[in-house]
């Protein structure tokens, strides 16, 4: 069973992938996965250059990631095009490690759960869920950012809308306020009843 941990930035996903991690689960995170995708795939390289924005590539053949981030966090089209170069290598990555993993009871942590079409391949969704003011200021606080580059990247992710959301969703709720060990322990369970 593969289950996605999702929400938009800041919300927390990665604190709830942690807590997963440290039950024993395995934890695909998708940021880092694709970084790496991305940094070893030369062919990827080659179209972000081509078709997002040459001034993404560094003369000896990085990727300048803040640059490609004030490209594609300010122009939701060149976005669109990044995804198309790098989501399919996603999907066939995260498909490998799940098959790896024998499909077990593994997760996957994504922001973009719905853009990328990993939506197509869990079973069930974790929609992790804060308040807006919230999220802002804890990535203002992580990330050094300012306001303006936190709501770019949220007007980024909230622009797509998904045909139809996926037919299980669970949401954990994280304002700081109600505690999240309780709800994924009776995520959990509620699974392991599923199955019994
Ligand atoms: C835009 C990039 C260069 C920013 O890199 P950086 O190291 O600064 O940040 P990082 O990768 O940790 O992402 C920061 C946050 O941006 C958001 N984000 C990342 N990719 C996307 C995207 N394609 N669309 C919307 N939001 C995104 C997420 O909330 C993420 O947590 C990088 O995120 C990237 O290359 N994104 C495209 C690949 C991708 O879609 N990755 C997501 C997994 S499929
Ligand atoms: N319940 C909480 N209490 C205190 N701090 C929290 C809580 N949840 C998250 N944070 C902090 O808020 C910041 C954002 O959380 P986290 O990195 O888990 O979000 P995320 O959803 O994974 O974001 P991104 O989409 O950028 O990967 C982190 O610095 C984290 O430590």
């Amino acid at each position: 069973m593969l289950t996605a941990i999702s929400g938009g930035i800041g919300c927390g996903k990665t604190v709830v992938s942690h807590i997963v991690m440290a039950m024993g689960y395995p934890v695909y995170d998708c940021d880092s996965r694709a970084a790496v995708i991305m940094d070893t795939d030369s062919s990827i390289k080659r179209d972000i250059a081509v078709k997002v924005h040459s001034g993404c590539i560094t003369d000896d053949g990085r990727i300048d990631r803040r640059r490609l981030s004030e490209v594609v966090f300010g122009d939701y089209e060149a976005l669109q095009r990044l995804n198309a170069i790098v989501h399919s290598a996603v999907r066939r990555d995260l498909a490998s490690w799940y098959e790896c993993n024998g499909k077990v009871d593994c997760f996957v942590e994504t922001a973009i759960l719905y853009q990328s079409g990993l939506d197509k391949m869990v079973d069930e969704v974790w929609e992790v869920d804060a308040p807006l003011d919230l999220r802002v200021e804890r990535v203002m606080v992580r990330n050094g950012f300012d306001r303006s580059q936190v709501l770019s990247r949220i007007a980024s992710q909230d622009r797509f809308i998904p045909d139809s959301p996926h037919r299980c969703v669970r949401r954990i709720v994280n304002d700081g306020v109600e505690p999240l060990l309780p709800q994924i322990e009776a995520a959990l369970n509620t699974r392991i009843m599923a199955h019994i």
